[in-house]
């Protein structure tokens, strides 16, 4: 895939780049290795007033990156405000709170293991390489970023192919907001260049947030060489809705799950699963709400839903709702492409899904809602269960016992009780099976990229 800025809502190329050659690439990943040197030496409270410095840039610049973020992957200019103002909320979460979250750890009995005093102290492993995708340009890097430099962590970017404008646009912002030269630098390289980068001996472990071929891949590359990854891969969250439930905030919420990010998020509510007995009343509401969604121009703050960022994942959602009608899916809404320029897909909801359907166990990256009814909670639970993924899951109930027995069964990294999922700074944030280990965000979050190295002093 060539490194270009094309307009999905247009497709018209706008900017291509070159790649940067090995030497550029040998020279950046040398600097963050410097730097590493000079900022694991820091103080929190400096790294913290860098980090607030480039979050006062950010928030003070959120306009321009939001409209650039629109023009090269098409989510709505009103949802790509809210990431950058949502990176900034981040940056400041982290400067407040990382001193606090990586405090050593006491041991409360050192005569126990014989010593006057032991310890766990978390230390920054080095350079970090950061292999990022373009639904969420601008968060999903300054996830990993925020918390890996004010661990004392130096980071380098290897961004998805289509965001060009963006990766660059990240490329200085943390040395603008104070951080040592080399603290963090975007990579301008293709993916066949990943693996080279990855088995460098300066770089020290991995984060991917991506597709799972891309995560198998990165994973096994880095396990040859003993370093550490954080998978965050796909989802195909289910959206469960029981009796009990508040069907209209249900439906307006599950139609928001469902269109976020014009449908191209891993977090999205893709499978909603309905007890039987408010099955026709929900499925009314939800294709209502699903119908009224404006599509358009992504620039407008009216519009609702925008392009898919790609042609091929534009296709690729097109063949798989074909291949559901075409095994008998019922078409509730939607479900035809557009005959227009750029890469168009309706908000649509399907009925009927069988087993042989390929989104019935595939991840759709696009506005496509599955119904499904089902006649208990254990039938609900197991369909939801039913994928090979496993990062988050929305159930809605009023009734407690119900709640719990969600929590316990849903087989996800993230559960969700009334609600949408989201991510928050303050909350850990991944998934189990298929859709990656390790955590992002919270506690856990900074001491993935730790050395939790323990002390013990005679
Ligand atoms: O594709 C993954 C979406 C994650 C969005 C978030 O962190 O909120």
């Amino acid at each position: 895939m060539p490194i270009a800025t094309v307009n999905p809502a247009t497709g018209e190329t706008l900017e291509e780049f070159t790649a940067q050659s090995p030497d550029e690439v040998d020279r950046r990943i040398a600097g963050a290795a410097e730097a590493f040197r000079a900022l694991r030496r820091t103080t929190f409270e400096t790294r913290a007033e860098w980090m607030r410095a480039t979050a006062d840039i950010l928030e003070h610049e959120t306009d321009r990156i939001a409209a650039t973020m629109t023009i090269e992957m098409g989510k709505t200019i009103g949802a790509a405000k809210a990431e950058a103002t949502k990176c900034v909320r981040g940056m400041r979460y982290y400067a407040d709170n990382a001193e606090r979250l990586l405090a050593d750890e006491p041991y409360a009995h050192p005569d126990k293991v014989g010593a006057s005093s032991a310890y766990v102290t978390y230390q920054p492993l080095g350079p970090i390489l950061a292999v990022m995708p373009w639904n969420f340009p601008l968060w999903q890097v300054v996830r990993f970023a925020a918390p890996a430099l004010m661990v004392g962590n130096t980071g380098l970017l290897k961004h998805a192919s289509n965001v060009p404008r963006t990766a660059l646009y990240l490329d200085t912002l943390f040395t603008r907001g104070g951080f040592p030269e080399g603290s963090f630098a975007t990579l301008l390289i293709g993916s066949s260049d990943v693996e080279q980068v990855l088995t460098d001996p300066r770089i020290r472990a991995a984060t991917l947030t991506g597709s799972e071929p891309a995560g198998r891949s990165v994973a096994e590359i880095a396990g040859r060489h003993i370093k550490k990854t954080v998978l965050e891969l796909g989802g195909s969250d289910p959206f469960v809705v029981m009796p009990s439930a508040d069907l209209d905030k249900a439906a307006k919420v599950a139609t928001t799950a469902r269109c976020q990010n014009n449908g191209q998020s891993c977090i999205a509510a893709k499978r909603f699963i309905v007890h039987e007995d408010c099955y026709d009343e929900f499925a009314e509401r939800f294709v209502a709400a699903m119908t009224a969604l404006k599509v358009g121009d992504p620039m407008d703050e009216e519009t609702d839903v925008g392009p898919l960022a790609t042609e091929s994942g534009r296709d690729d959602v097109e063949q798989l709702v074909a291949d559901a009608v075409g095994k008998g899916a019922k078409v509730l809404c939607g479900g035809d492409t557009p005959d227009r320029p750029g890469w168009w897909y309706p908000p649509t909801v399907l009925a009927d899904i069988t087993p042989s359907m390929r989104m019935y166990a595939e991840e759709v990256f696009g506005p496509v809602a599955q119904l499904y009814r089902v006649g208990s909670l254990a039938e609900a639970v197991e369909l939801a269960n039913v994928t090979t993924f496993g990062l988050g899951a929305n159930a809605w109930t009023r009734d407690g016992d119900e709640q719990a027995a969600f929590v316990r069964d849903l087989e996800a990294g993230m559960v969700t009780i009334n609600g949408m999922v989201t991510s928050y700074p303050e909350l850990p944030f991944g998934g189990v099976k298929n859709s990656g280990y390790g955590r992002e965000l919270g506690a856990p979050g900074p001491k993935e990229f730790c050395n939790a190295k323990t002390v013990w002093i005679s």
